[in-house]
């Protein structure tokens, strides 16, 4: 897949098949437009092409609003993308600029000369342009005049697209793994750099990698410990993860946290995925590390069974 962070890195294709939205979580109902655009490619001999926009608007007009969370962040949806075989990626800032084109320079300008779209799949109620002026009706009527197809994907499919994006975020924020992996289709995972930590874990006989997010706008599920697998390197390992505060030792910041099972490496400044599989249980707060450690003792069995039965 080719990622271009500005629609004038394109160059125009004899025949794109488009579709454009922010596809955050790469999800279920995403998937199935995604398989549609592929299928027209195949059939039609041409290139499947996303348009998407990062940052988000409310991103740039209110970069201190820390309430809009996303359940990928833009280099794990482009991951995400590439994985489903998608051809093209245009990352697409939504700048002043962009967002005040007229609905009929927009579909001139990009849509046909910049894209070269020669159908486009697109939602019954999608908007763009200046005010959100513009929408299905207006890619209609263009679609003859320019030479270009629209596909409409019906209010039905749209809700239950819309649902499930909602419905992931809400699920991760009260730890319902189980439901927000049945929605995405995958298991949900977040990816980080281990930091240095306290090392108190390594003295209680169970080392945990920190996890440092650098994209604020990443949602992070609610506390609790998870049944988990990681991946480091190209290769997967099986963990029980840990998020909040440690109250046990009075910890000051909210940490993201895995203990990895048979594994025993200096993994400091390494990107890891960490991909959660199953809720296990509340965070709680111990009298004493020799409670907490008696309960890592009984999690690790939980999470063995869980991971492996
Ligand atoms: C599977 C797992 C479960 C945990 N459960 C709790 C818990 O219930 N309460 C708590 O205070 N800390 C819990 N922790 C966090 C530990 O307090 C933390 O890993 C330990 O203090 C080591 O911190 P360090 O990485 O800064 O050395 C858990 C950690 C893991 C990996
Ligand atoms: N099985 C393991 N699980 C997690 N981290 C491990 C493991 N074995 C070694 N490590 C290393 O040890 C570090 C965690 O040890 P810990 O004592 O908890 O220190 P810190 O508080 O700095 O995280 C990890 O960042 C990693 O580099």
């Amino acid at each position: 897949m080719k990622i271009y962070n500005h629609i004038d890195e394109f160059t125009p294709l004899k025949n794109a098949i488009v579709t454009i939205g922010t596809f955050d979580g790469v999800h279920q109902g995403h998937r199935q437009i995604i398989a549609g655009i592929k299928e027209l490619a195949r059939q039609t001999g041409g290139e499947t092409v996303i348009l998407t926009f990062f940052p988000h608007p409310r991103m740039i007009i209110h970069p201190e609003d820390q309430t809009l969370k996303l359940i990928t962040t833009i280099h794990e949806r482009a991951a995400l993308l590439e994985q489903l075989g998608v051809d093209h990626l245009i990352i697409t800032p939504f700048s002043r600029d962009f967002s005040n084109q007229l609905p009929e320079a927009y579909i001139r300008d990009i849509l046909v000369n910049k894209i070269g779209t020669r159908k486009i799949i697109i939602g019954y109620d999608h908007r763009f342009g200046k005010d959100r002026q513009g929408g299905l009706a207006d890619l209609q009527q263009a679609g003859p005049v320019y030479g270009f197809e629209v596909i409409e994907i019906p209010e039905q499919d749209i809700d239950n697209v819309a649902v499930s994006s909602t419905r992931i975020r809400e699920a991760l924020l009260r730890a319902d793994i189980e439901q927000a992996n049945a929605f995405l289709s995958y298991p949900f995972f977040i990816t980080g750099k281990v930091i240095r930590g306290n090392q108190i874990g390594r003295q209680i006989g169970y080392p945990t990698a920190n996890l440092l997010v650098e994209e604020s706008y990443k949602i992070i599920p609610a506390d609790g410990i998870f049944a988990s697998t990681v991946e480091i390197d190209g290769q997967t390992y099986q963990g029980m993860s840990y998020i909040g505060h440690r109250p046990t030792i009075n910890g000051m910041t909210r940490n993201i946290e895995v203990n990895i099972f048979d594994f025993n490496q200096d993994i400091y400044n390494q990107t890891v995925k960490m991909n959660f599989i199953h809720f296990v249980r509340h965070d709680v707060k111990f009298s004493s590390l020799e409670g907490l450690k008696e309960q890592l003792a009984q999690d690790k069995l939980d999470v063995l069974k869980l991971l492996n039965s």
